[in-house]
């Protein structure tokens, strides 16, 4: 009830992220889907006209969120300017939170919002009159040579607020203002090209899949003929299925779906991938249109673009679905994997890391090692470097590296005690959370580990951080010292080159000298020969003036 009180006032939750290459129409799109000139693009010499729409008030202004390449420096939540973007390199991703009234006050006009207020009634999945709506939108992919780290930087985000939640979950003390920004849905926009997915698609959609759901979406539908675009889809359709790529598909289970239901997933299912058609430009009436020398075309036209029916999916009847199979199947899938292989990983990396770590003021994974056996820190300095006097309550992954190697059977046999440990925890989380009684050694374990996970998960990232930076340091160096002896290869061979153009040059003279002298009776035989003597390589010439 309380939650629900609380979502009636703030707004269910609700967050989208636009993926795809640049110029295949996301910021048009995002006009189109909010019904308002919201987001300007990048090129645009004019800044569109906000709030068109009465139903979509912006509460956050487009922010960067994310860590964009600059030697790894966030830019966090600086602000967004599109006309700028193409001088980050890498990837920005952004987010602007707005806020969508779906009450019925509103006038019923054919609108995404009006749309998605009736579905989302009638499924009984709202109450709420309110979507708080975040959408996160990425800037720059495919601009670079090498787009691997922009998926890197994509992914991160994503598994990022995850990250969150999970630090989130398991403090003891909540907090009460924390924001879920976990993504919901990622709509990938795929150019339209009519030769089926490219590789990077296919890389970029798999990864994706692993956070969030995944819909494919045709961009710029009036590219192609209606038997085109049949084609196309049809082609996009085989390429997901031969390269197993993990997008949302609109099943049916006919033992447990309403007949409604059923006809409708399957419908949806054989219009996969949606295809839409986008604009800025409005006619005389407010519709959004395209208009050509031989006509005009609504982008709400069913017979060329499919982009109302994706705004009722988005917004009315899979709405609540997306954010369940997130949440409930997506997250659930990474908590647990998260947290099972936490301990592990610490051990394995305090062995690798030892010395690096021995400095770092960042909080010690051991700490989350020795609590889950003991149920306390070693130190109540946890996030500092812990004092060399100090004599830890179990034996740390320290210790046993020094003592007996990183292949010991006692460290083994302490990782299996910490994940056995671990696994009890996460239990005793899941079924009796309040059961512990004040002060007993379960809740100071639990106090432990809430504020231990969110550091972990910080550290864990700030350490793979690292570790690309130093791996993309070290592809660099190599690169350059590979440059340094190409040139000086380059080098050495146009100095040899010179040394022969040289010599045949001062051979041609001395042969036209040689000619001139013995056409003058020998004259001058002994200079001649001096001077073709200086010549190392005019063997002939010698010969020819001693004889
Ligand atoms: N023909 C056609 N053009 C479109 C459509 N949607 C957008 N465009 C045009 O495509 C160009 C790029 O659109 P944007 O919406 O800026 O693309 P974007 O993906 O946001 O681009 P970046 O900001 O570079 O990532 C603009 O000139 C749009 O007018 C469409 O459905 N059909």
């Amino acid at each position: 009830m309380y939650r629900r009180k609380k979502d009636h006032k703030r707004g269910i939750s609700y967050s989208l992220m636009l993926v795809g290459d640049v110029g295949t129409g996301k910021t048009t799109f995002a006009n189109n889907l909010l019904e308002m000139a919201i987001f300007p693009h990048k090129y645009a010499m004019e800044v569109p006209e906000l709030a068109e729409n009465p139903r979509v008030k912006v509460i956050k202004p487009t922010m960067v969120v994310s860590y964009n390449s600059k030697n790894g420096i966030p830019s966090h939540m600086a602000q967004f300017d599109a006309g700028r973007e193409h001088f980050e390199p890498g990837v920005t991703i952004t987010s602007t939170t707005m806020e969508i009234s779906t009450g019925q006050e509103q006038p019923s006009s054919r609108s995404s919002v009006s749309s998605e207020s009736s579905a989302m009634t009638h499924n009984g999945s709202m109450n709420s009159d309110k979507i708080s709506l975040n959408l996160v939108k990425t800037h720059g992919l495919g601009e670079n040579l090498d787009n691997s780290m922009c998926f890197d930087e994509i992914t991160g985000y994503l598994e990022q607020q995850f990250d969150q939640v999970l630090g989130e979950e398991t403090r003891i003390k909540r907090n009460p203002r924390f924001e879920d920004t976990r993504v919901h849905l990622a709509l990938y926009f795929i150019p339209p090209t009519g030769h089926g997915l490219r590789e990077m698609d296919v890389e970029m959609m798999k990864r994706l899949s692993r956070f969030t759901n995944v819909l494919p979406i045709i961009s710029r539908a009036d590219s192609f003929t209606r038997e085109e675009l049949i084609k196309f889809k049809r082609q996009i359709m085989d390429d997901i299925e031969r390269f197993n790529v993990p997008v949302y598909k609109f099943e049916v289970d006919p033992e447990e779906d309403d007949l409604e239901t059923v006809e409708e997933n399957q419908a949806l299912a054989m219009l996969q991938p949606f295809a839409v058609m986008c604009s800025d430009e409005r006619n005389e009436n407010g519709h959004f249109v395209r208009s050509y020398p031989w006509g005009e075309i609504k982008v709400d036209d069913d017979n060329v673009s499919d982009l109302r029916i994706l705004k009722n999916v988005l917004f009315g009847s899979h709405f609540q679905e997306f954010k369940d199979t997130a949440q409930n199947f997506l997250y659930e899938n990474y908590r647990a994997e998260k947290l099972s292989s936490v301990s592990e990983w610490d051990m394995d990396k305090n062995s690798e890391h030892i010395d690096n770590k021995r400095n770092s003021a960042a909080p010690s994974l051991s700490n989350f090692a020795s609590l889950i056996t003991t149920g306390q820190f070693k130190s109540s300095n946890s996030l500092a470097m812990p004092p060399q006097s100090e004599t830890p309550t179990t034996p740390d992954s320290r210790e046993i590296s020094h003592g007996s190697g990183p292949e010991s059977p006692a460290l083994r046999q302490i990782s299996q005690s910490i994940r056995r440990g671990n696994e009890e925890i996460i239990n005793n989380i899941k079924n009796s959370p309040r059961s512990s009684a004040p002060g007993s050694p379960d809740k100071s374990k639990l106090r432990n580990i809430s504020e231990t996970v969110p550091y972990v998960l910080k550290h864990e990232r700030i350490i793979a951080r690292q570790q690309k930076l130093e791996e993309l340091e070290a592809q660099s160096a190599k690169e350059l010292q590979k440059r340094i002896q190409d040139l000086e290869k380059r080098a050495a061979d146009l100095k040899l080159r010179e040394r022969l153009l040289r010599q045949q040059h001062l051979n041609s003279s001395n042969a036209s000298l040689t000619s001139k002298s013995s056409s003058t009776q020998h004259v001058l035989p002994v200079q001649s020969k001096l001077k073709k003597e200086e010549s190392v390589t005019d063997l002939a010439s010698i010969v020819s003036g001693r004889a």
